[in-house]
């Protein structure tokens, strides 16, 4: 490939195209099982029974285990990532997950239609989720690896259609619901959905090699799974060099530093700064994985803060929050709307503002303040019209404007803190540890989704 002049153009946007729909793929498990949430709890919440005085309903916690079974396959995954990514082979990796979530989805749909002791429903869920979420963390990894090699603004692609899942989810949920369909049908017609997306992405893969441009570009990933090591990289060119470089250090982890490259920073371009095009000058030693922590500690705080607020009460606390005007064809959407719409837009809105807006400065103390004090998102989503409600904890904010707007301000910040976060970490360190900064970042990324969703826990007993 060395002085090779035609390099190829990305005809019609075809492979943009496709690394959009991969994305919205990879985050179809989480999106999907999460708002869903009521069919779930409407299977789950039928037993009551009477213990002499009052009415007991069996407490499953469904929301606070749905979110800790998706979020600690991401931290897991990202863990093992050195030991699996060397193993099995790319294309095994993406095209296998991509299936395995398709048969869960298909199991999921086919669900709906068969009546189960309550008991055995719950199980047979959570283990879906669990399983689900792990294919999907090892078909983001994967991904972010395979987008990692083609241009820079692939990445932002790539991670807007991750961003856009969420709404996806919560817009096939709103014509479930306004559909005239029995709620069974509803509730099919909307977990076929995600079959059809996943088996959209699949078919995206594997268009993938017949497009010239994805082949030129992903070729050199093949050349380093073939065992391409210090040999190939001394022997090749100096602008491959630079290339192969980045990725083969993105694939060959070492430890949980080299983490998924989930890929955040990418999102403003950031993340893969490492495979631009260097200069032929020897590759300097890369600093240790603790020397960039050292530098980068603010921003990995941030992020892993950021994330637990979030998890910690979207949805497990939210989901519950209930209308102020009951009974009216309203109540049946006011969760979809004003709880999965609400984040999901405004998240994805949040990151993208920091395409124009990057305030305040990554030096700024004011930064981590204004971080730590979206921690009054907390108190503030509790004393919200939360039921049931299990302590004596009043409800200051019961009208559906004083919900939505707090979790409009909740998601925008989210997005916006996460992004500025995963973007500001790079640049805080030599280009040549931007790898490393952004592998570390992804990990406490991951990191602060699992405590969020284990803080969850107590956070709904405590309403
Ligand atoms: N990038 C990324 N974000 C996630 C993942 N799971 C949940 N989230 C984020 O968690 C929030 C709640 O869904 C949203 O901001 C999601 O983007 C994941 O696997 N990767």
């Amino acid at each position: 490939m060395k002085g090779r002049t035609d390099t190829p153009r990305d005809r019609g946007c075809l492979v943009g195209i496709i690394f959009f729909i991969l994305g919205l793929g990879t985050l179809l498990p989480w999106n999907f099982f999460m708002t869903a949430s009521l069919y779930f709890q409407g299977r789950l919440n039928t037993t009551e029974w009477s213990n002499g005085t009052s009415v007991v309903r069996k407490e499953y916690y469904f929301n606070n285990w749905m979110t800790l079974l998706s979020q600690l396959p991401l931290l897991l995954f990202t863990l093992l990532n050195s030991f699996l990514y060397q193993r099995i082979s790319e294309a095994m990796r993406i095209a296998g997950s991509l299936v395995f979530i398709l048969l869960l989805f298909v199991l999921t749909a086919a669900l709906v239609k068969v009546p189960m002791e309550q008991d055995r429903f719950f199980d047979v869920t959570m283990a879906t989720i669990w399983f689900i979420n792990s294919f999907g963390a090892v078909l983001q990894g994967s991904l972010f690896g395979l987008v990692g090699l083609l241009p820079q603004k692939y990445s932002a692609v790539f991670m807007s259609g991750q961003g856009l899942a969420g709404t996806f989810a919560a817009v096939a949920m709103l014509l479930a619901l306004a559909s005239d369909a029995d709620s069974e049908s509803a509730a099919l017609g909307y977990f076929v959905t995600p079959c059809v997306g996943t088996l959209l992405t699949l078919f995206s893969y594997l268009l993938l090699p017949r497009l010239d441009f994805a082949q030129y570009h992903l070729n050199k990933s093949s050349k380093y799974e073939l065992g391409a090591t210090d040999e190939l990289l001394k022997e090749s060119g100096a602008v491959e060099n630079g290339k192969l470089n980045g990725h083969a250090n993105g694939s060959a982890s070492k430890g949980p530093a080299e983490g998924e490259g989930e890929g955040e920073p990418a999102a403003d371009g950031t993340k893969h700064a490492f495979l631009s095009l260097e200069p032929a000058e020897p590759a300097q030693a890369k600093a240790s994985v603790m020397e960039v922590f050292k530098k980068i500690w603010v921003m990995a705080f941030c992020v892993t803060f950021v994330f637990t607020v979030t998890l910690s009460v979207f949805p497990a606390v939210t989901v519950d929050v209930m209308t102020a005007f009951p009974g009216g064809k309203w109540e049946r959407f006011f969760i979809s709307v004003c709880c999965f719409l609400t984040f999901n837009i405004n998240d994805w809105l949040g990151r993208t503002v920091t395409t124009l807006v990057r305030w305040p400065a990554k030096e700024s103390r004011l930064f981590p303040l204004l971080v730590v004090s979206r921690v009054v998102f907390v108190p503030l989503l509790m004393l919200c019209n939360v039921q049931p409600r299990r302590s004596s904890l009043p409800v200051l904010f019961s009208h559906d404007a004083a919900f939505a707007v707090i979790m409009t301000l909740f998601s925008v910040s989210s997005g916006y803190f996460v992004c500025l976060s995963m973007s500001y970490a790079p640049q805080l360190v030599a280009q040549k540890d931007a790898e490393t900064a952004g592998a570390l970042m992804t990990f406490f990324l991951a990191l602060g989704l699992s405590i969020g969703a284990a803080l969850s826990f107590p956070l709904r007993t405590l309403v």
